[in-house]
């Protein structure tokens, strides 16, 4: 995987999903998509939500779920080469050889995949284990030589995921969402304590509105390799905006070389 010291201007679409409408969700997202490669500085990078075609429509997944992936990839991968930027396009529920899977895939600016990772971690509060099956590797992008962890929203419960990313190399970790209220307080905490504790980047797209008596809450945020805050959305559909620079992950592990410290042999997953 490459290096770089270029900075990259973010752009993360806090869409709203209608549930079990692939076509109509489409829709919306490219006219988000249209309206954040407008933005000064142009984005580099758009990041989307979680599970953004379908929604939780879990009962009728194995309906309306991209059959391989394949119209998913053809939407993204044209509007990279269109408008020449990267996407990471959150994920979207995908049928592979009859089972389904919450994937991500993730574009070059001249459409080119260069990654897939479907989640690793599936959440029985909404019923995931019930109808997806879960991905059993974990995936990292080269965003132009800036290293990132592919993780989606349950994902980050787990702090090893994130280490094992940031030990192979990754400088940010990415979060497309459906996170739900009450657990805005998990939220931030934990994509606070991701960003810290790795000395990473955190980019995380949630959605926002309403679905089947559950309010999503936005609050997608960029948060800095120190926790700091560089841009953070509020409880409604918008495009949040921020410039990340790989100098500053160096930086902060030099400050506090909290990887050389490590004593992994005193704690590795010991029972
Ligand atoms: N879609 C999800 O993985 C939701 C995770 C969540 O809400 C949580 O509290 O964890």
């Amino acid at each position: 995987m490459g290096h770089t010291d270029k900075k990259l201007a973010v752009a993360l679409i806090q869409a709203d999903i209608e549930i079990g409408s692939p076509k109509a969700n489409k829709t919306r997202l490219s006219e988000m998509m249209e309206q954040a490669v407008q933005g000064n500085p142009k984005p580099d990078l758009l990041v989307l939500p979680e599970m953004w075609n379908t929604g939780y429509a879990l009962e009728q997944i194995h309906e309306i779920a991209d059959p391989e992936g394949e119209d998913t990839r053809r939407f993204l991968s044209s509007f990279a080469r269109m408008h020449g930027v990267m996407i990471v396009g959150g994920s979207a529920a995908v049928k592979k050889k009859g089972r389904i899977f919450n994937t991500m895939y993730a574009f070059d600016r001249s459409g080119r995949q260069i990654g897939e990772y479907s989640k690793l971690h599936l959440f029985r509060l909404m019923d995931e284990e019930k109808h997806l099956t879960a991905g059993d590797e974990p995936v990292k992008l080269d965003l132009e030589g800036f290293a990132a962890g592919a993780s989606i929203c349950y994902d980050i419960r787990f702090p090893e995921l994130a280490r094992s990313l940031a030990l192979g190399g990754a400088k940010m970790l990415i979060v497309p969402a459906e996170w739900p209220h009450p657990r805005l307080h998990h939220w931030r905490t934990l994509l606070t304590a991701r960003a810290i504790e790795n000395q990473m980047y955190v980019i995380a797209c949630n959605r926002v509105g309403s679905s089947r008596g559950t309010d999503f809450f936005g609050h997608s945020l960029i948060i800095d390799p120190w926790g700091e805050i560089v841009a953070e959305g509020g409880e409604t559909e918008e495009i949040v905006t921020g410039v990340i620079s790989p100098e500053l992950v160096d930086e902060v592990r030099g400050r506090i070389p909290v990887f050389a410290d490590r004593r992994p042999e005193v704690y590795s997953d010991k029972k």
